[in-house]
């Protein structure tokens, strides 16, 4: 089967988006895999699939692929990139669309500019509604990893995320904690490891360890994550520039029951066609 894709970009976090509306796609995991796989494949952190909506009162619906094949919840930095990729196949000329995602619905909007804002929602604390994010809403919590007691905010964007604040993200241990974090017990379903600095009250420096996918240039729901975390541990105010390894993002919280707007670039590389 071949297959038609675009490779795309947001700070470098990178994407192999594939258009299901107009091709009938459906990927084993290995498939996906080999998409991912920068020796072999495409090479990329993420997969996104664009699909017809299932629900009425949406433009579509996104599937979010991790390099290893599984399927997650939400992508911040894909989500900038749909909203381009959508508009550039001509597959709808509204500027801000509606997306059902398997977490719910965000609302991507292209700005005049190029960039692209996304409300992408309310984040969640509560144990209650997303088990896998934590036993305890506590806004800072401890968690032993290896012989170390970090202290982390457990906060899911959609997906979930765990951020501790570190002194110098030159220096944090991204390497060796992300993937102990990553796959922590107390997070069931894996979790993305933020390391967050706080530069001023409105700018921080991030990595982030993903789940699924390793360390990425850039993370967009684990920028929203750690601007909560921030802004929750009284450390930040709204609106925070976040820089990344690949470059930075605009975040913009007011608080708890409001949702998190994210502006920043995405970016279209080259399109082509695999084999699979
Ligand atoms: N790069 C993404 C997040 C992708 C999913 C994540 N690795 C997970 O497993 O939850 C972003 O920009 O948000």
């Amino acid at each position: 089967m071949k297959l038609k894709f675009t490779k795309m970009h947001g700070l470098g976090n990178d994407f192999v988006v594939l258009d299901g509306v107009r091709q009938n796609i459906t990927l084993t995991p290995a498939q996906l895999r080999f998409l991912a796989d920068r020796n072999f494949g495409v090479g990329c952190d993420q997969i996104l699939l664009v699909e017809k909506p299932g629900q009425a009162g949406v433009d579509f619906r996104y599937r979010i692929f991790n390099a290893d094949g599984s399927e997650v919840e939400q992508c911040g930095n894909g989500a900038r990139c749909f909203v381009r990729f959508v508009h550039e196949q001509g597959l709808t000329d509204k500027r801000e669309i509606k997306v059902e995602t398997k977490s719910g619905i965000i609302s991507p909007r292209l700005e005049a500019d190029g960039n692209v804002t996304v409300d992408m929602g309310k984040p969640i604390f509560s144990p209650d509604r997303i088990p896998f994010v934590s036993p305890t809403d506590a806004v800072i919590q401890p968690l032993q990893v290896g012989d170390q007691e970090v202290a982390i905010t457990a906060v899911s964007m959609g997906n979930p995320h765990a951020v501790q604040v570190v002194a110098d993200v030159d220096t944090a241990p991204v390497a060796i904690q992300g993937p102990m974090i990553e796959s922590h017990p107390r997070f069931p379903q894996r979790v993305n490891a933020g390391f967050l600095q706080v530069v001023d009250r409105h700018s921080v420096r991030l990595r982030v360890y993903e789940r699924g996918a390793g360390e990425t240039l850039a993370c967009g729901t684990g920028a929203c994550a750690a601007v909560v975390a921030g802004i929750s541990r009284d450390l930040l105010d709204s609106p925070v520039r976040v820089s990344t390894r690949g470059g930075e993002l605009s975040i913009a919280w007011n608080g708890p029951g409001t949702p998190v707007h994210m502006t920043g670039p995405a970016v279209t590389v080259f399109s082509g066609e695999i084999e699979l």
